[in-house]
């Protein structure tokens, strides 16, 4: 819509023919976006080769689970010349590999081809045309520049960035903090429960974010804080909203199948996991989280653990080596 809006031609892939009929012949998305009218301009196909044909752009979207497969889909009709944006939210979980490094994997190009779009910007409110702002991060500026102009309009604005780890790091691991603000509320804590989440969230983001190359300022902005903040309270949330459900003692399968939509946090706690691990980081809100969704502790207990840790700093952001690196 962001796009059509500017006059120009948009294909959609879909693998269901229904929504394709349904985007084709009544300009509208019910099941996703209801009551809304799509532009004219937006044309859907279920098939990969057509929706190709002479593109200009690529917008990748899948849930980050799909990635990998639609990325093998979509090799065989790329070229140098087509820039290349994901909007994608999570890790390959199995691989904990980042988004960008999966396509690029997959299309067989340097990662510094691949744009990541982020930051608080809900498809509900994008689509009624909201103020939105977003980040382009790519490790080749001139690729976010291209993505830049062509997503600017009057009501999404843009702002490029060079961190691509960063604010990938910074849209997926929000979405675990998101699901730990659900929780809270769900579990009938307040306001100062949630922003304790936020503050502390995103210091575990940040210091894992810079363990793995991160500028630490990114996690300052859009794709920072500012999903964060979007993700953990807004109504349109749905890592807000299974986690709400999870705290009110409903049954992990159980949200899942009343969501009805992709809940990425939920991956993203296993890789975040993994990933802690791995680089030896402390990410204490995303272990609880871990515990609750896969090894079945009770949310109670998993905020006593949190409140009952270890007496700390509050600068211990991260390690003294990664903080003289970005002080010196
Ligand atoms: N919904 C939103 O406002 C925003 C979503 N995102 C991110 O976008 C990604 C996708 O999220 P949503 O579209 O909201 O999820 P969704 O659950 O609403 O829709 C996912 C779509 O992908 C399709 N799909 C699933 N597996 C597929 C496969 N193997 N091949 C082709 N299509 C497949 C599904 O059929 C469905 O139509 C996530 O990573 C999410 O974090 C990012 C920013 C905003
Ligand atoms: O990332 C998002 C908004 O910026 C979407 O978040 P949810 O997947 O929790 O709805």
């Amino acid at each position: 819509s962001v796009l059509a809006d500017k006059g120009i031609q948009v294909h959609m892939w879909t693998r269901n023919e229904q929504q394709m009929n349904e985007i084709n012949t009544k300009h509208s998305n019910q099941r996703y976006l209801p009551d809304i009218t799509l532009s004219p301009l937006i044309t859907a196909f279920t098939d990969m080769k057509e929706a190709l044909h002479e593109v200009e752009a690529v917008i990748i979207v899948a849930p980050s689970s799909a990635i990998r497969e639609v990325s093998k889909q979509l090799k065989p009709y790329w070229h140098e010349d087509m820039l290349v944006v994901h909007a994608t939210k999570g890790f390959e979980t199995e691989s904990m590999k980042r988004i960008s490094t999966v396509i690029s994997e997959e299309l067989g190009c340097s990662e510094g081809h691949i744009v990541v779009l982020s930051g608080p910007s809900h498809a509900e409110e994008v689509v009624k045309k909201c103020p939105t702002t977003v980040v382009v991060a790519s490790l080749e500026e001139a690729q976010a520049r291209r993505a830049q102009d062509l997503f600017m309009n009057t009501y999404f604005r843009v702002y490029t960035n060079r961190d691509l780890v960063g604010v990938e790091l910074a849209g997926a691991l929000k979405n675990i903090i998101a699901l730990g603000a659900g929780m809270s509320d769900g579990l009938g804590f307040g306001d100062n429960a949630k922003a304790a989440l936020l503050t502390r969230g995103l210091a575990e983001i940040t210091r894992i974010g810079v363990e793995m190359g991160a500028n630490p300022l990114t996690f300052s902005g859009l794709a920072g804080i500012g999903d964060l903040v979007v993700t953990a309270t807004s109504q349109h949330s749905r890592n807000w909203r299974a986690g709400s459900l999870l705290g009110q003692g409903k049954p992990l399968q159980e949200v899942l199948n009343s969501m009805g939509m992709v809940v990425e946090g939920i991956r993203t706690t296993k890789a975040a996991r993994a990933i802690s691990k791995k680089y030896g980081v402390q990410m204490p809100i995303a272990t609880q989280i871990y515990h609750v969704l896969f090894e079945d502790m009770d949310t109670k207990t998993a905020v006593e653990a949190l409140m009952g840790r270890d007496k700390k700093n509050e600068m211990e952001m991260m390690s003294q080596e990664t903080y003289e690196q970005w002080h010196t």
